[in-house]
């Protein structure tokens, strides 16, 4: 089985809302796919129901050949599920290798952080390598530029040996340039993990996407080639105001 992410029938209604109305996906292994969908499609909400932050209503979520039902969110962790917020969780007085150091313990036995004390773990050591935050290493995180702390957080991500990993909108407010380093290092980073992004920025999803999801009102809509979705009529009709081209870039 090749699937690294099969969602089944899936809703989650709060309060009589259908924020998720029988969403069928399949992720395979070592894709990198990408969610998209106007406001309130409930991107974040299918990300909170794998990651065990909300509990589904029906269906069922079989992450690795392994239903996630009843799992609570550090056990969805531990399984190898990684995943980033729209807010910030570095600690900004800790250097990046101390931020990192601390994301790697938490997955790791007791008699293996007094190993680590003497040295860098190969964990920390790949992350600084995959984020080229190297010579960053020793600079508290609160200095560091809106897009390196991004690229710290898929570090500590990293560190913790995901499988797969969720990142919710991660390049929003970055410059140019780091959203062009960013889509390097997720193209790298999908190499060797399974990656889902949500992301609005029509132009990065034209540069960076092989697959995409759309959902809208609780629903997978299509799914496809960025060219495909970008010659669909019920996707220019969802993004209802602009043009094909602004929705998902030409
Ligand atoms: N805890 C909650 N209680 C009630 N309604 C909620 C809750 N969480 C989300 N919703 C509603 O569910 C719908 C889907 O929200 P969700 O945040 O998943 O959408 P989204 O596609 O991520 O949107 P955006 O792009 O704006 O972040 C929205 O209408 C939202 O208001």
């Amino acid at each position: 089985m090749n699937a690294m992410i099969e969602v089944r029938d899936l809703s989650v209604v709060f309060d009589g809302f259908r924020a998720i109305d029988g969403i069928d996906l399949t992720v395979e292994r070592g894709e990198l796919r990408f969610l998209i969908g106007p406001n309130g499609a409930g991107k974040t909400t299918l990300i909170d129901v794998i990651t065990g932050l909300t509990r589904p209503t029906t269906g069922e979520v079989v992450f690795d050949g392994r239903s996630l039902t009843g799992l609570r969110e550090h056990r969805i962790v531990r399984l190898g599920v990684g995943r980033t917020f729209q807010t910030s969780v570095v600690f900004e007085e800790l250097t990046v290798l101390e931020n990192l150091d601390l994301a790697a313990s938490f997955r790791q036995p007791l008699w293996s952080l007094a190993r680590r004390r003497r040295g860098v773990s190969d964990a920390v050591a790949e992350a600084l390598e995959t984020t080229e935050l190297g010579p960053l290493a020793d600079r508290p995180a609160g200095v560091l530029s809106h897009g390196q702390r991004q690229w710290l957080e898929i570090g500590m991500l990293l560190t913790q040996g995901p499988k797969l990993l969720l990142l919710d909108e991660p390049v929003a407010g970055m410059s140019k340039d780091e959203r062009e380093r960013t889509g390097e290092l997720l193209t790298s980073v999908a190499r060797d993990h399974t990656v889902i992004v949500i992301e609005h920025d029509m132009e990065f999803l034209r540069r960076y996407a092989s697959q995409v999801t759309v959902l809208h009102e609780g629903r997978v809509l299509i799914e496809g080639s960025v060219e495909a979705i970008r010659d669909d009529p019920r996707v220019q009709e969802v993004y209802l105001g602009r043009k094909p081209s602004d929705a998902v870039g030409t």
